[in-house]
């Protein structure tokens, strides 16, 4: 039986991990680390807050002794690090609190999963930290770290601090970066959501620049798959890209959600150092661990719209 903490699990991508592993797994433990900033939301987890394997704990990842604590008191096997400012344009604004939670974090974790002796860390990190790509080409897990944002040298530095424990200590790491996610629970700050619950309230679909730049999609649930694989099976110390392969230009999307649900596009200011395309190669999780994701773009998009149709309480509370 596997004794999880996973940390930052009230947001997007950590809630739908949770739901993933307790659907999978009947033994194991799962304590949720969450600071419940304006990115976590306990409904989120509503369905299993009574499940005798789940135990939720509001704290801060840089606090190290609740940290240590909760591994002790757990007997935690695996730690899976979530916890992380994630919104690149809010770093632009406010970029200290993306130094102190997803660097100075990341650093508390490692030192409390090194006293305590955690078998295996997984960061959860970002295909942002390559940088931008051109037109053509595809990042590997060997291609330079070039990020361009407060967000992206936050998560790229956390990656630094990791592969020095495991280098320096000898700790059992691997490293997750994935391309952008998409699905259920994602907050509205985000480019999918938003443009879908502004088409159904009735607003504008704002488009930065040219709209030209280009994402690889990932949906959220093949996201979880890959992470479970890799804590079962990846090498100690390995990085693993996560994608799909599903690169659509920001016009694309906004085409088929102002098609789907009869909105209009509106071009507005760009992001300033708007990296202009993100591509991955995933080859390496696909040939070592057998990793395929499920889900084709056409279906996780329509699973998606219609999640936030279903929604509309959870996402509106969020927006007001
Ligand atoms: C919010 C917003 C975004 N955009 C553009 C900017 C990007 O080219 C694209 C996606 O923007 P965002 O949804 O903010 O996501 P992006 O900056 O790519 O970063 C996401 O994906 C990353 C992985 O690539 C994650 O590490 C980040 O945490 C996550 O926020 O859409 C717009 O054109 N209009 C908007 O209003």
């Amino acid at each position: 039986m596997q004794h999880y903490l996973i940390t930052g699990s009230a947001g997007f991508i950590g809630s739908n991990f949770i739901h993933y592993l307790l659907g999978k797994y009947q033994d194991c433990q799962v304590v949720n680390l969450d600071l419940l900033t304006y990115a976590g939301n306990l409904a989120n987890l509503a369905d299993i807050q009574a499940d005798p394997r789940y135990h939720f704990v509001q704290g801060n990842i840089t606090d190290q002794h609740l940290v240590e604590d909760l591994i002790g008191q757990y007997q935690i096997d695996v730690l899976v690090n979530f916890a992380a400012e994630s919104h690149v344009d809010r770093s632009i604004s406010g970029p200290e609190l993306f130094f102190e939670t997803n660097t100075r974090g990341t650093w508390s974790l490692l030192e409390a999963a090194r006293k305590m002796r955690v078998g295996k860390f997984v960061q959860i990190s970002t295909d942002e930290v390559y940088g931008s790509l051109g037109p053509t080409g595809y990042f590997s897990e060997n291609s330079p770290l070039d990020p361009s944002s407060p967000y992206s040298a936050s998560k790229a530095a956390a990656e630094m601090l990791v592969l020095g424990h495991a280098t320096t200590y000898g700790m059992d790491v691997n490293i997750t970066r994935s391309s952008n996610n998409y699905g259920p629970y994602q907050n509205p700050e985000k480019l999918l959501p938003l443009l879908i619950t502004n088409a159904i309230e009735g607003r504008d679909l704002p488009i930065y620049g040219d709209g030209q730049n280009v994402r690889d999609w990932l949906y959220v649930e093949d996201n979880c798959s890959a992470i479970d694989q890799v804590i079962q099976q990846g090498h100690s110390g390995a990085i693993y890209n996560v994608s799909a392969h599903n690169e659509r230009t920001n016009n694309q999307i906004a085409d088929l959600i102002a098609e789907r649900l009869d909105g209009k596009i509106q071009y507005i200011a760009d992001r300033p150092g708007h990296d202009f395309r993100y591509a991955l190669d995933a080859g390496k999780l696909e040939r070592e661990l057998g990793w395929q994701p499920r889900y084709e773009f056409a279906e996780g998009l329509e699973k998606t719209i219609q999640w936030y149709l279903d929604q509309e309480d959870w996402w509106r509370q969020l927006k007001g």
